[in-house]
């Protein structure tokens, strides 16, 4: 990591995630309690792309969404190192205001499925992260014209709200929708599960583009030529696993 700044530490990761553990209590059986996860510690530094692997249902998309702040963790720290400053947070401590600031400036996520809210158009979902920044409307539009465009997703669909598209042109506007901030943390799940070879390729680039940046990735990719093309380093979540896999 090169920065001017002396307070940082070169090379100090991005992310952080020390000792964290995660149970559910399912209320509709009594509020028993299901262990998933148990120290799960791991670091991502700048230009780095972890891998989370292991079997399904194992406990790795439940940590990207506590990394999210979509799960709380039962204990455990989740630190995210600005790159600037070297200040960190912890996010797994945090009030839903630091949880919402550290989304805006550090963390970017690309979840498996898209949630649009109805009747918006494919262009303003995948603008919507400019336009939040104060983007200029004209220039945000073209940025997720061209984003869509280098994805494939025909023009002709660019004015409609994507409620009704097919699971990988949903994909792809997730991805865009994901990719067109440069957050210093992005965390991809499964974001090439529903598309073609050829639309894996173009994911597979943006992935690389955003490592060569200094972006810190930490993804689950089940494709392998997917995982092949991109991780730097893999984790198998089963060593950090309370009980079998489902
Ligand atoms: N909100 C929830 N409430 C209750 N149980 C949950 C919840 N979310 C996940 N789980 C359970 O936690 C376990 C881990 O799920 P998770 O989705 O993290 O696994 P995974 O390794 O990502 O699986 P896959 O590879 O199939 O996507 C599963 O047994 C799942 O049923």
């Amino acid at each position: 990591m090169v920065t001017d700044n002396p307070s940082v530490v070169a090379g100090a990761p991005l992310l952080s995630v020390v000792d964290v553990s995660k149970s559910f209590t399912i209320h509709l059986r009594g509020g028993v309690r299901l262990p998933v996860v148990a120290n799960v510690t791991f670091d991502v530094c700048s230009g780095e792309c972890l891998v989370l692997g292991g079997p399904s249902g194992i406990g790795k998309s439940s940590i990207l969404r506590m990394i999210f702040g979509n799960y709380a963790v039962d204990t455990g720290r989740i630190l995210v190192r600005d790159r600037n400053t070297g200040d960190v947070a912890d996010l797994a401590s945090g009030d839903p205001r630091l949880v919402l600031s550290l989304r805006r400036d550090h963390l970017g996520y690309v979840s498996q499925f898209l949630r649009a809210l109805p009747r918006v158009s494919v262009l303003d979902v995948v603008a919507e992260p400019l336009l939040a920044r104060g983007v200029e409307r004209k220039l945000a539009s073209n940025r997720a014209a061209a984003m869509l465009e280098r994805l494939n997703l025909p023009s002709s669909l660019f004015n409609l709200p994507p409620a009704t598209f097919s699971g990988g042109e949903k994909q792809r506007v997730n991805i865009a929708r994901g990719f067109i901030i440069d957050h210093p943390i992005l965390l991809l799940d499964e974001p090439t599960a529903s598309l073609d070879e050829a639309n894996r390729d173009v994911v597979i680039g943006m992935i690389r583009e955003k490592l060569a940046a200094g972006t810190a990735i930490l993804g689950i990719f089940h494709d392998i030529p997917v995982r092949e093309a991109v991780a730097t380093k893999i984790i198998d979540v089963a060593a950090f696993s309370t009980r079998e896999a489902a």
